[in-house]
């Protein structure tokens, strides 16, 4: 029987370390990289797999987060796929991975073969609307590897990343203040927050009402396993 499915690993092959075009962002205690890895008809034919399959968590447990101390419901839908036996903590909760699911572990191996870097563990944010956003945070939890960069896959609606370096934010005595970095992440689009980003910046995926679109983030992380 021919696969009517448009094949994602056929067109996967098909990309080339070679042929993506980085654009490096520095500053003091921050390293990015971004560059747009799938056209656009590809990248459509991964957000509608994950559209179909992705389950989203819905027990209590893991729709609430501890901001600050208090309790907030999160203001986007997540869910989290990895190895089997991994196990993430962060802002309260303690996420288990869900087994791989075939566009996702594609998409895993792709990212590998761009990067060089084999992760174990993703987690997903959808961002239903333009009122859906994740506020200031680093990823800065003891069990990951920093120095496997978390690699960001975006798709559907672009939207404004926003990086704040700590000092800024804290308007700490003395410090010189550091000028905010915003990126527009497109659809297709990777981002690698490369060792100390996230030591030091904290960064956020603000409202944006006038951008009303649907959009999939993937961060691709290297969990260590601490079991
Ligand atoms: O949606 C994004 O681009 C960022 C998500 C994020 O910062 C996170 O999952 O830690
Ligand atoms: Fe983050």
């Amino acid at each position: 029987m021919e696969n009517v499915q448009p094949d994602l690993i056929n067109h996967f092959s098909n990309i080339k370390k070679e042929d993506i075009k980085w654009k490096n962002i520095k500053a003091e205690g921050l390293d990015l990289e971004y560059a747009t890895i799938l056209k656009k008809n590809i990248a459509h034919e991964l957000m509608k797999q994950l559209q179909n399959s992705v389950e989203y968590f819905k027990d209590e447990n893991l729709t609430k987060v501890k901001v600050f101390g208090k309790w907030h419901q999160i203001p986007r839908e997540q869910s989290a796929y990895g190895d089997d036996g991994l196990k993430y903590k962060y802002s309260g909760i303690t996420v288990y991975p869900k087994p791989w699911i075939e566009p996702l572990e594609n998409t895993r191996n792709l990212i590998e073969k761009i990067t060089g870097y084999r992760y174990n563990f993703v987690l997903i944010n959808r961002y239903r609307n333009g009122l859906d956003y994740i506020g200031e945070h680093k990823d800065d939890e003891a069990e990951l590897d920093i120095h496997t960069p978390i690699a960001s896959l975006s798709l559907g609606q672009h939207r404004d990343f926003v990086l704040r370096h700590e000092n800024s934010r804290k308007r700490k005595l003395g410090s010189s203040s550091l000028p905010t970095v915003k990126l527009c992440l497109e659809h297709g689009s990777l981002l690698l927050m490369n060792y100390p980003t996230n030591k030091f910046w904290y960064h956020s995926l603000p409202q944006r009402k006038k951008v009303p679109g649907e959009r999939i983030n993937l961060t691709f992380r290297k969990i260590r396993n601490i079991l």
